[in-house]
């Protein structure tokens, strides 16, 4: 039965090629971080608050221009026609009836202007990992304005590729015979849509962030920023905002879960620009933690491919729609009546207790 997230991932695994179950749900190396995102939600106790009328929860906040129908985005996972023939227009529709920003991965199996065709006037952004040849990050940038993109999400965590052993182990280093990067065609001479294609540079610096953003005049946001002093030069170069996240795990093994950084993240940023989170978030209850914690929204990431496997555009649909009723039902019980009561007394702290 399909009751919440997790549900799905035990019925996608009855339709998905084990293969490709496994480069869904891995990390990397040990993958103590992948666990650890989820650990440490389970961690935080919630403390909540009683007969205060909660029949007006708090709608989702403003995020650059959107103002959605809950506080989730979709972030950008890669490769959706494993899971769904119909790939990321699938996904693209689900999330635009839930009025939800789908983030387009770069990696992409579905063209980022097909992915906008199938779901006009919906919400989207686009996630860059940035070439090392600018003619080829400005393509790319081109490509993702003409498809409606309203903001760009610049993946900073990645001077190489994450090591994932399942995927190592089962010899999975590129999409199968008729999928392709589709938003890498025709980039590089000789290239079409191969994953090699998309290089994880070592060579970038903030250089490359300054330089992209004179090249556009969407907003940019960093993902994968888990240190205080990036944040805080993130803000300083004018970075638009922050997507707190380690990958899912998926890239340096061993960092912390990234609900355990976001007071830090928070810090020092101080409010000067929005800090979104993904990792981890399985339940109404996690989004409203990392909300209480200086989250202006949260990521969700594995959940999407599992649910797209199970069930495609409608079985999105569903999963997106069990999490707003979570979502609901946790501000409900935590006696959360405005944005105001979103604060870290919502959450339980041992030592203060009286
Ligand atoms: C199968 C898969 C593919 C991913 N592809 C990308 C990608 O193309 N670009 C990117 O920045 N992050 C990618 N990520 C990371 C997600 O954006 C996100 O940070 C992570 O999945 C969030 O954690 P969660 O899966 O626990 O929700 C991918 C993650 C998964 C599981
Ligand atoms: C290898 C990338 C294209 C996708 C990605 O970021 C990931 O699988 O974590």
């Amino acid at each position: 039965m399909l009751l919440n997230l997790r549900d799905y991932e035990t019925a996608a695994r009855e339709k998905l090629d084990p293969v490709h179950a496994d480069f869904i749900a891995g990390g990397a190396r040990d993958e103590i971080t992948l666990r650890e995102n989820e650990a440490a939600f389970a961690r935080l106790r919630l403390l909540p608050r009683v007969l205060r009328d909660t029949t007006r929860r708090p709608p989702a906040r403003t995020l650059f221009g959107h103002r959605g129908g809950m506080p989730v985005l979709l972030s950008p996972t890669a490769f959706h026609k494993l899971a769904d023939p119909e790939g990321e227009r699938a996904t693209a529709r689900a999330a635009a009836a839930a009025g939800v920003i789908m983030i387009v991965s770069m990696a992409a199996t579905v063209s980022v202007g097909d992915i906008a065709a199938a779901a006009p006037g919906a919400p989207r952004w686009f996630q860059l990992y940035p070439q090392p040849e600018p003619g080829i990050t400005e393509a790319l940038v081109a490509r993702a304005t003409a498809a409606g993109c309203s903001a760009l999400v610049v993946t900073v965590d990645s001077p190489v590729r994450g090591a994932g052993e399942r995927n190592r182990r089962n010899g999975f280093h590129d999409l199968p015979p008729g999928l392709r990067c589709e938003n890498m065609v025709d980039l590089r001479a000789g290239e079409h849509g191969r994953l090699r294609q998309i290089v994880m540079s070592p060579e970038l610096t903030w250089e490359h962030i300054d330089r992209l953003r004179e090249a556009t005049s969407l907003p940019v946001l960093l993902k994968g920023v888990l240190h205080p002093d990036d944040a805080r030069e993130a803000v300083r170069r004018g970075v638009d905002g922050l997507l707190l996240s380690n990958h899912g795990g998926r890239q340096l093994d061993t960092v912390p879960a990234t609900i355990d950084l976001l007071p830090g993240i928070a810090d020092a940023v101080a409010g000067r620009i929005p800090v979104l989170l993904d990792g981890g978030v399985r339940r109404g209850t996690d989004v409203v933690k990392a909300l209480a914690l200086g989250a202006s929204a949260v990521g969700i990431g594995r959940p999407v491919l599992w649910a797209l496997a199970e069930g495609g555009e409608q079985g999105v649909r569903r999963m997106l729609e069990l999490l707003r009723e979570e979502i609901d039902d946790a501000l409900a019980l935590c006696g959360v009546t405005g944005p105001d009561d979103l604060t870290p007394a919502v959450l339980f702290r041992p030592r203060e207790r009286s």
